[in-house]
């Protein structure tokens, strides 16, 4: 494996690729003459686009263990930056949603502050951007931090403040990005309309969107259909954690009767999706493998295709959660041939130990895509942010398409 987990700093390691290294990417890495670009370091230098990032699933483990000190949080169940990221991969690898959601309690915990939060914002955006992440959209819960004694508003604030921060810090090391938040609500409780009235109220301050996030199943997104109503209303935009660890039901509502402008994950839409007659679940590696000319697209997966509904795909998230099998039998790679709007994301970069260039790196090694598929994928993600259109557009063709075009020729 060239795409390494990260290390206890925090720090992606994308070590280049060792003699024995079997992976595509490793074959192709080391098919490159001397001087040339590895396949992992044009991975890393390529703009990225990046839609689905929890704020609270990426703080760095030595932030976390420096914070809790600071704040007498003694809950944490190790004393050192490794020890610690190891605890989160390993507590997050679960086979469960439920499982994978209890980590959040330790970043959380140190999370109340206006200081913590503007750190973790600050160093959010400088890890996104020494990745090569040119754009980002990263989501939180404020009713999650507000156990201090914050208000709703102070935690905006905070983490806008840090956001900016750390745009300023990239921009002075050559990493220029662009970040904006999403403010989530938790689909168990019942503060979705007030934290949909703030994404609304703090549009034009940073916040480009909402979404519901939590436990999926028995949580169904119609149980904040008045929230969604209100963002309508409003012009506003959200997505919406939907087909994670729950299937079709869950998307159709999210769709139909929410109105999403974006799917959270939304991998279970295979669930409708035959494969020469059988269904996608009856022989998932023949599934995937399959020409678009075998497969049957049922009426809900045939209206996210054709309505270009972006796909918010997350395949190292998915594996841990049980969702997906691995990355090379995940369904992304059928939905890329098939010409879904698929995006690639990170989800939580802590809790999987990750990065979009490790994602994409997994993507190349393990499910054969190459950096055309790389490019169309952030192409996609970028005509799916939740910026307006023209910042959007000059994004793709001053950012993106002459990045790739480097890389390409
Ligand atoms: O993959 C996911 N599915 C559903 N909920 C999630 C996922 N990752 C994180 N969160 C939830 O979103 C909250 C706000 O960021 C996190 O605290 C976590 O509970
Ligand atoms: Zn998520």
């Amino acid at each position: 494996m060239i795409w390494g987990r990260r290390d206890g700093d925090g720090q992606a390691q994308e070590g280049g690729s060792t003699a024995d290294d079997q992976t595509g990417a490793g074959a192709v890495a080391g098919q490159q003459g001397r001087g040339e670009l590895t396949l992992a370091e044009k991975i890393k230098q390529a703009p990225k686009a990046l839609l689905h990032d929890h704020l609270d699933g990426g703080v760095r483990p030595q932030t976390i263990l420096e914070i809790a000190d600071e704040v007498g949080y003694a809950a944490l169940p190790a004393s050192d930056a490794e020890s610690l990221g190891t605890w989160f991969l390993e507590s997050a690898d679960s086979g469960s949603l439920e499982r994978y959601l209890k980590t959040f309690d330790h970043t959380l915990a140190v999370m109340q502050t206006t200081e913590g939060l503007r750190r973790v914002a600050r160093e959010c955006v400088l890890d996104l951007a020494e990745d090569g992440v040119v754009y980002a959209e990263s989501r939180y819960a404020p009713e999650q931090h507000l156990e201090a004694g914050l208000q709703l508003e102070d935690v905006i604030e905070a983490v806008n403040a840090g956001f900016r921060e750390g745009e300023g810090l990239a921009a002075e090391v050559g990493h220029p990005i662009r970040v904006t938040a999403l403010l989530t609500a938790m689909r168990h409780a019942a503060k979705s309309t007030e934290i949909a009235e703030l994404a609304v109220r703090y549009r034009d301050e940073g916040v480009a969107g909402f979404d519901i996030a939590g436990a999926e199943a028995g949580f169904p997104p119609t149980r904040h259909l008045d929230a969604f109503e209100y963002l309508r209303r409003e012009n506003a935009h959200f997505t919406i954690h939907a087909g994670e660890a729950f299937g079709l039901p869950s998307i159709w509502e999210a769709i139909q009767w929410c109105g999403a402008d974006r799917l959270g994950h939304g991998v279970r839409i295979v669930d409708d999706i035959m494969v020469r007659d059988r269904a996608f679940g009856d022989d998932v590696a023949a599934a995937i493998a399959a020409e678009p000319g075998e497969v049957h697209l049922g009426r809900l997966a045939a209206y996210v295709r054709d309505m270009r509904i972006p796909l918010e795909m997350c395949p190292s998230s998915n594996v841990q959660t049980g969702a997906a099998d691995s990355v090379a039998l995940h369904p992304i790679s059928l939905l890329k041939r098939l010409r879904f709007r698929v995006t690639v994301n990170t989800d939580n970069r802590l809790m999987s130990g990750t990065s979009m260039s490790r994602e994409m790196g997994l993507l190349v090694g393990e499910a054969g895509w190459t950096l055309e598929d790389l490019r169309w994928v952030t192409i996609n993600a970028m005509k799916s942010a939740f910026i307006p259109f023209d910042e959007r557009l000059a994004i793709i063709e001053e950012v993106v398409k002459p990045g790739y075009a480097k890389l390409l020729d």
